[in-house]
This record gives C-alpha cells, structure tokens and sequence, in this order.
C-alpha cells in the first residue's frame, strides 16, 4: 500500500491559474475518485479526534461548505461523532451566527446554527485546503460563539507559502502534508 504522503503528492494536482491567474489550485477531486487512498485521508483524519489509546475524544465534526463536507462526513461517522455543516451565508433555515474573511481568491460569509452544538461539545474541524487561514479561523469563531469547544482542526493539505498557520498560531491545526 502507498503511504499517506504518496497518496496526497499522486492524487491531488496542481491547475495553475484557477479560478484566476496567479493561483495554483490543489484539486482534491482524483483523491475522492480513488477508494484506497480516500479511506486512507479519511483515516488519518479521524486520527485528529482520538486520543493515544484510540479512543474518540470530540463529539461533533464540523466540516466547511463544499469540499470539507466531502471529507468531515466520513470523519464524523468513523469516529461515532455527530456531523454540523458550516455553511456559505443564507443556504442554513434556522438562526445563524455569521462569518466574513478573505479567501486567496476573493471573499466569503459562512454561518453555523446557533443551536448546532450542545453544551460543553469538544468540536473537530475538518477541511481541504489550509491557505491563507481566513476560512478555518471564521470557523474556529463561530464554534467558540456558539459555547462549544474546539478540540482541533484537521486539513489534507497546508500551503506553506500562504501564512495560514501563523495566522492561526496558537491553535492546534493537524496538516496530512505540507506544500
Ligand atoms: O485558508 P483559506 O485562504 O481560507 O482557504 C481555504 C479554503 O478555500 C477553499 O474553499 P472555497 O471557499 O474555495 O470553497 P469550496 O470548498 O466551496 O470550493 C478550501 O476548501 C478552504 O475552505
Ligand atoms: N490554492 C488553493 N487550492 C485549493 N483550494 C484553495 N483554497 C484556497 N486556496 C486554494
């Protein structure tokens, strides 16, 4: 079996300029094609929720509209944790509390229910791509207003050449690998 690293660097490539110039996108879709290596990132970023001996130590699985719901689903149900979707502004029915940030790309709003987390729930949060940080520190926001606690934050992929991870210094965020 391929390791985790061959798996990550194989199946996601590299579209230059997308969605404008100057950008190299990381496209995820030929990993989620791939059985093998997406039970292998699945896997492995589950292992964000468990402690030493095993054992699952979050409660809720957040994951980011789109492509962090593709991954968090399956994180959620591995670890016997429920699923709360962090959506982009005005697709959730229910009362919201809101986020806007900068994406490398342009700009977004995403919003959680209110009512999403119970009190006290140890909160994992899943996405793809760790770039400029803006989306995972929104999120990492609204978890907190909501009153739950974050244990954690898992992604497949940090762009090192973004500042992500200084933007978010002091929170534990768990790369699979690091371009
Ligand atoms: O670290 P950042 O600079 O915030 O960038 C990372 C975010 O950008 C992408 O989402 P995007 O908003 O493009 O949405 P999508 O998943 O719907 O494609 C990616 O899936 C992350 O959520
Ligand atoms: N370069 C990139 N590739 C894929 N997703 C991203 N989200 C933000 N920057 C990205």
């Amino acid at each position: 079996m391929p390791s985790l690293d061959e798996v990550l660097k194989t199946l996601i490539r590299d579209i230059p300029d997308y969605p404008q110039p100057g950008v190299m996108f990381k496209d995820i879709t030929p990993l989620l094609a791939d059985h093998a290596g997406f039970t292998q990132v699945v896997d492995a970023l589950a292992a964000s929720g468990r402690d030493s001996l095993g054992q699952t130590v979050v409660d809720k699985v957040v994951g980011i509209e789109a492509r962090g719901f593709i991954l968090a689903a399956p994180v959620a149900l591995a670890l016997g944790a429920g699923f709360v979707p962090v959506r982009k502004k005005g697709k959730l029915p229910a009362a919201t509390f809101e986020a806007s940030y900068d994406l490398e790309y342009g700009q977004a709003t995403i919003e959680v229910h209110q009512d999403a987390f119970d009190p006290g729930d140890r909160v994992l949060v899943i996405d793809d791509v760790l770039a400029t940080g803006g989306t995972v520190e929104a999120c990492l926001g609204l978890i907190r207003r909501c009153g739950a606690t974050v244990a954690a934050s898992a992604v497949l992929l940090e762009l090192s050449f973004l500042p992500g991870r200084e933007r978010l210094a002091g929170e534990r965020i768990d790369a699979l690998l690091t371009v």
